[in-house]
């Protein structure tokens, strides 16, 4: 066992899109850059996430649109090739194998330390290396943790028999189960829901609230619950698993109403955790596992002497790739700022300052139909006291949904803020909505008047007419 030091001006614990963009920032600041990295370089979303998922998901969007089109529905009327969609996933996922990040930290100049990263005091970092040596850190400015977030288990009894099914399995299995449990009913449940049952699984959604995405706007839920049930899915709402055990190469589980129920796989699709139980926490005054609650500038709240920063998943302020490399833009902005002694501009909407992450988080949920949301909802308009207008429209009145395919169906929701008359938010659902989403964000984060907002004209015939129409019925 070897002990090496080495100091950089910024050191990033977790090599996820997240902490590859700190360091990247970092490095076009002028600074020298560390990432510290345990598993893949690439992280969650490039192994496990969203690649992989979208690979899954691509070939189900496409043949419901390619359905609706008359002349083009029989030519995609049979199942899925499912060892060409699996191959596909495979090939999305750079076969599990990182040289292509690796080669893309070395042309930015960020070194990279395999191994696991723990603070081990300020400035501080110790790398426990596969091969067992350590390795000392220590920076000259800051410390970003990007370690992430893991799949959150539910306290189960009989869990530990079962080996269940997490996000990971979701997204890397190359078997399909004949019958595939999943339990939740946010994102991941209804994406993987989703995919697998149009790969042959027959798919039973246990999903313990009376909608599925219920933190969405109600509609969206609506038409999702409506797509998976017309695909097959059996979804029962106002149901939790009590108890759980595997027995005969099944999973056998008892519901909160008492009825039983057998699959030969569970899928936990029950949220996320912070990856901070074991990242050294203690050794700066700060709880192991619990979320780094951070400043709009990424600082640490707790921490003194502005070293410390958090950024993506681990934060908890908006789990997604987009959002969290927004984050790291900002956050290797600001730590080359702070580092060059150059003024910060921590304003709102200021160049060192995280405002989006309150106003306008974009996503996309790529089911049959697909939802597409920025900004906030009407139940968060109305909780936020502001006066909000809610304005509705069906999509499929829009000449572009009757271009798109045959039965479109739809919605579409914006909210207006009528003391400063700005969109506050927005929520398409529908097939293809899920493009619409930037015009959205724009709108949002651009805080674009209405007045002219007018002057922003769609092109015909495209499902973007929307915005003409809720315009339109906005102003009666
Ligand atoms: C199934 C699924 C689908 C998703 N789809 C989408 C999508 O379509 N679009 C979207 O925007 N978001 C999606 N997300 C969310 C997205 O994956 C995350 O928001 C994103 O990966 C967060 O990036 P991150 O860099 O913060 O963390 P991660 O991607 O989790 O990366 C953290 C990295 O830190 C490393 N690490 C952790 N601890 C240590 C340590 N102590 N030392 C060294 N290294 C460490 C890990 O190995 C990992 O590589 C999806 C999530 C799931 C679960
Ligand atoms: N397309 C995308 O942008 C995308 C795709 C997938 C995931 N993600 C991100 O990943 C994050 C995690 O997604 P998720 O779906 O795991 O979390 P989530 O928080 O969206 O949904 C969790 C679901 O599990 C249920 N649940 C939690 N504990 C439970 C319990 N004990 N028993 C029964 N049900 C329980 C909740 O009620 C909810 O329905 C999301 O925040 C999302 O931002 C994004």
């Amino acid at each position: 066992m070897t002990e090496t030091t080495r100091t950089y001006d910024v050191i990033v614990i977790g090599g996820g899109p997240v902490g590859e963009n700190v360091a990247e920032r970092a490095r076009a600041a002028g600074l020298s850059a560390v990432i510290v990295e345990r598993e893949l370089l690439g992280g969650e979303c490039s192994f496990w996430a969203c690649d992989p998922s979208k690979a899954l998901l691509r070939p189900v969007v496409a043949r419901a649109d390619a359905s609706r089109i008359p002349g083009l529905d029989p030519a995609v009327a049979g199942p899925l090739d499912v060892a060409a969609v699996l191959a596909h996933r495979d090939r999305m996922s750079s076969y599990w194998k990182d040289e292509d990040q690796v080669d893309w930290l070395n042309s930015v100049s960020v070194d990279l330390v395999r191994g696991h990263g723990r603070l081990t005091g300020p400035k501080q970092v110790a790398v426990h290396t596969p091969e067992g040596d350590t390795i000392a850190l220590t920076a000259r400015h800051a410390v970003a943790i990007s370690t992430g977030s893991r799949a959150a288990l539910p306290p189960i009894s009989g869990l530990d028999t079962v080996r269940p099914w997490t996000s990971r399995e979701a997204t890397s299995a190359d078997q399909v189960p004949g019958r595939l449990a999943v339990v939740g009913g946010g994102v991941v449940a209804v994406e993987m829901a989703t995919a697998w049952q149009a790969l042959g699984s027959q798919v039973t959604m246990l999903v313990r609230e009376h909608g599925l995405l219920d933190r969405m706007e109600p509609f969206a839920g609506e038409l999702v619950t409506d797509g998976l049930r017309a695909a097959g899915v059996d979804i029962r709402f106002d149901t939790t698993v009590t108890a759980l055990a595997r027995e005969g190469g099944e999973v056998r589980m008892t519901l909160s109403d008492g009825g039983q129920l057998a699959a030969d796989e569970i899928l936990l699709a029950t949220g996320r955790a912070p990856q901070t139980r074991d990242v050294g926490l203690e050794t700066v005054g700060l709880t192991p596992g619990d979320w780094l609650t951070v400043d709009d500038t990424f600082r640490v709240t707790g921490v003194d002497g502005s070293w410390l920063y958090a950024v993506g998943d681990v934060n908890g302020r908006a789990l997604m790739t987009h959002q969290g490399k927004y984050q790291a833009r900002i956050a290797g902005a600001v730590i080359g700022a702070r580092a060059k002694g150059e003024p910060v501009d921590d304003a709102p909407w200021g160049a060192h300052a995280a405002t989006a992450d309150h106003a306008a988080v974009p996503q996309v949920v790529f089911t049959t139909p697909e939802v597409a949301a920025v900004g906030l909802t009407s139940r968060e308009a109305e909780r936020s006291g502001r006066r909000i207008a809610v304005v509705d429209y069906d999509l499929a009145q829009v000449a572009g949904a009757h271009q798109y395919g045959a039965d479109y169906r739809g919605w579409a929701r914006m909210l207006v803020d009528t003391d400063r008359d700005t969109v506050v938010g927005v929520t398409f659902a529908g097939p293809g909505v899920g493009e619409l989403v930037h015009s959205a964000t724009i709108a949002v984060a651009g805080e674009v008047p209405l007045d002219r907002l007018w002057h922003a004209v769609p092109a015909f015939p495209t499902l973007g007419e929307v915005w003409l129409r809720l315009l339109e019925t906005h102003r009666g």
